[in-house]
């Protein structure tokens, strides 16, 4: 198994229950960036891993240029002329300019080249213009108004790292320096399977007994979020045969494979036994909630996830463990987790949990207008409501008793 790039190497946990931060460290240490670049022009690049840096060959701006509409001088003129110059060029924005003659003002657009022998830039408002004369206020101060060459970028300099994800910005600036296409990352490939007899998809009717999958909508659109390819091994049955089988497919199909359900204790839960027949387990328990039965292990040589069942256990876990892993696999340098903002709690917490507490909450003004931290009413883990309602998660600490009014962190939606 260890020819294949994203083979875990063994580690030993003892079977203990891990901490978020031991599971989190464990798993993006078992994998590696997957092999293999494409090449793509900027239109179709967003949101993919860059694998070759962008070097500007040019500085930006390329010379100096006008930052506002008005009249391009030479400072030492104001005081010989009494402030009033004769207008003897115009250079819109894509023209060049002729030297600026002594004694005489360019009339000048911004982002057009400032005149040679120009060394300031007045704004039209406070100006006169009349008969190719312009008067211009005598405290001008000298060197306004200009952007000087190489201000936002120096030729020669990296302008976008390696390992970057690609924003609408990172985009932009590939295009400020002539760059049109950018080596990245081959998309990750990720085997989703939905474990469960009980799953029907949406727009089929309902048995006795079935609930709908809202888990697999949920992954696909977070795996889509973060710039996946998805495998879609579908529902599959509650037994150990079609589990394995399963696996087997995903482990020939994709880079990684992403399963929820089937990871508790029961007897109806097959994940385990079915990772142990193809591979082997790294570790079934994170010390927190919800999400404490989650699955971590290798089938024929790719990693698995194996994520709870119940809809917020699944969402939490797949933002707080199938995050990092995947940005590790695609490529990304640098912050693989959520850096926590701390705001004043809008509630209280009066009991808490032995374990690290993930809660749905939502950002809303108190009643002195500062922005503080509400959380959802219930705790559960099967209330998929509460995670629509939410746009973040607030982290409390094992045993941590808040009032209204202290700290917590919490973790923006938006940042994941
Ligand atoms: N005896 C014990 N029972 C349970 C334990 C435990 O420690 N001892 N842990 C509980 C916790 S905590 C969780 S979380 C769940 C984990 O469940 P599983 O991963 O085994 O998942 P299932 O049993 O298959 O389902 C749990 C729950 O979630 C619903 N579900 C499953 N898949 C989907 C889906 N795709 N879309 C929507 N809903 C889904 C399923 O119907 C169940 O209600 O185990 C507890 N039990
Ligand atoms: O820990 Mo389970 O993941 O809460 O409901
Ligand atoms: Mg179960």
């Amino acid at each position: 198994m260890m020819d294949r790039p994203n083979d875990c190497a063994p580690v030993a946990t003892g079977g203990k229950t891990l901490t978020k931060d031991q599971a989190v460290a464990i798993l993006t240490a078992r994998v590696s960036p997957i092999a293999g670049t494409e090449t793509l022009p900027l239109e179709a690049a967003l949101g993919r891993v860059l694998a070759e840096p962008v070097v500007s060959t040019l500085d930006v701006p390329g010379w100096d240029n006008s930052a506002m509409d008005g009249y391009a001088i030479r400072h030492a003129d104001l005081s010989a002329h009494d402030g009033c110059l004769a207008v003897a060029q115009r250079i819109p924005a894509g023209a060049v300019g002729k030297p600026l003659a002594p004694g005489t003002a360019a009339r000048i657009f911004t982002g057009a080249p400032v005149p040679e022998g120009a060394d300031t830039v007045v704004e039209q408002e406070v100006c006169e213009a009349s008969d190719g004369q312009v008067r211009i206020p005598l405290e001008i101060k000298a060197g306004a108004n200009i952007r000087r060459a190489g201000e936002d970028i120096r030729a020669g300099a990296e302008v976008i790292a390696s390992g970057t994800r690609l924003t609408p910005a990172h985009l932009g600036l590939a295009a400020s320096v002539g760059v049109a296409r950018l080596v990245v990352h081959r998309r990750l490939r990720v085997a989703l399977l939905s474990s469960g007899d009980e799953l029907a998809l949406p727009g089929e009717p309902l048995k006795p007994g079935q609930i709908y999958n809202s888990n697999r909508f949920v992954l696909m659109g977070l795996l889509q979020t973060w710039g996946c390819e998805v495998v879609d091994l579908g529902i599959v049955a509650d037994d150990l045969e079609s589990t394995v089988a399963a696996m087997a497919r995903g482990a020939r199909e994709a880079d990684l494979i992403i399963a929820s359900g089937g990871v508790s204790v029961g007897e109806e839960d097959h994940l385990k036994p079915a990772v142990e027949r193809l591979g082997r387990i790294e570790f079934h328990q994170v010390k927190i909630r919800p999400g404490k039965p989650l699955v971590f292990g290798e089938v024929q040589g790719r990693p698995l996830l194996g994520c709870p069942g119940n809809p917020v256990s699944l969402f939490v876990t797949a933002v707080l463990f199938a995050r990092p892993l995947i940005l590790r696999m695609q490529g990304v340098a640098g912050e693989l987790e959520v850096r926590p903002l701390r705001i004043r709690a809008g509630f209280d917490w009066p009991r808490p949990d032995r374990r690290l507490e993930f809660q749905r909450a939502r950002l809303e003004r108190g009643a002195d207008g500062e922005l503080e931290v509400a959380v959802y009413p219930s705790r559960s883990s099967a209330v998929l409501s509460s995670v629509a309602w939410a746009d973040g998660l607030v982290q409390l600490q094992p045993g941590q008793v808040i009032a209204r009014g202290d700290p917590v962190e919490f973790l923006p939606f938006a940042d994941f």
